[in-house]
């Protein structure tokens, strides 16, 4: 079967973009995704990116990370499906119902209201989710966030210095996280600017996370470390994160489409 997809990307966290609404796709299985995502031998992304037909938004996104496995949420790629469907858009996620907006610097996605109760996360047992009492080597009293996927933040000195892709895998398998966790490593510079890295949970380091931004961004506001707007520079470039009066995380920022191409779906063991 001849697919066709479109390559995307969010301040080079990438995508490969597939819409079931267009032409019938093969079963979307762990292999296939992990198979076109793979940078050696598929057409590389950092996540397989599925849109659908929806029965409560204008449509629906399905998200697989490179490992293959089907997640909740994923800011950057929000930004790119608004920019393919053009916006307003409200779009179905299995984290819940975002809603895109064009704003001046970019995009605007009302990502949603964070969760911060340890089950939530979700964590094993139950656990301050603010200050956690838990430590990987330099790495100490993490806060953790769930934003529509989990996400734990370090808030360090130099986050440049860390050995995120040491420590990231470490910490993303911790019994700890029963769902296995996306690992922030963040640095804030001003009341209004934090800088960022990001062990993504099934891919490893990304240029930039959509999420983990939004994330990290509310951890630090919870800690009062930053004002109620700011913004995170990663290194794919910066996000304006948000966290308006209704409680909601807005986030802004860029998406850019690559190339266009069609696969034959044998080639990736469909
Ligand atoms: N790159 C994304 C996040 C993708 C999902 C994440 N790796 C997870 O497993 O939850 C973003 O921009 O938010």
């Amino acid at each position: 079967m001849r697919i066709a997809f479109t390559k995307m990307h969010g301040l080079g966290n990438d995508f490969v973009v597939l819409d079931a609404r267009a032409a019938p796709l093969p079963e979307l299985t762990c292999t296939f995704a992990s198979a076109l995502a793979d940078r050696r031998t598929g057409i590389g992304c950092d996540q397989l990116i599925v849109l659908d037909h929806s029965s409560v938004a204008d449509l629906r996104m399905r998200i697989f990370n490179a490992d293959g496995g089907e997640v909740e949420a994923c800011g950057n790629a929000s930004r790119a499906v608004a920019l393919l469907h053009g916006q307003p858009a409200r779009i179905e996620t299995a984290g819940g119902l975002i809603e895109a907006t064009p704003g001046a610097a970019g995009i605007s996605i009302d990502m949603g209201e964070p969760r911060f109760e340890w089950n939530a996360i979700p964590l094993a047992y139950a656990m301050d989710t603010h200050h956690m009492p838990v430590a990987w080597e330099m790495l100490d009293q993490p806060t953790a966030v769930n934003v529509g996927n989990p996400h734990v933040i370090f808030f360090v000195d130099d986050c440049d210095a860390v050995e995120l892709d040491r420590l990231g895998p470490e910490i993303e398998h911790d019994p700890l996280f029963p769902q296995r966790i996306n690992v922030n490593v963040a640095t804030v510079t001003a009341r209004d600017a934090v800088r960022l890295r990001v062990w993504e949970r099934g891919v490893g380091l990304t240029r930039a996370c959509g999420t983990g931004a939004c994330a990290t961004a509310i951890g630090a506001m919870r800690r009062g470390l930053v004002d109620r707007a700011v913004t995170v520079t990663l290194p794919g470039g910066p996000l304006r994160i948000e966290w308006n009066q209704a409680g909601r995380i807005i986030m802004t920022g860029p998406a850019a489409e690559s190339f266009r191409g069609t696969f034959d779906s044998r080639d990736f063991g469909a």
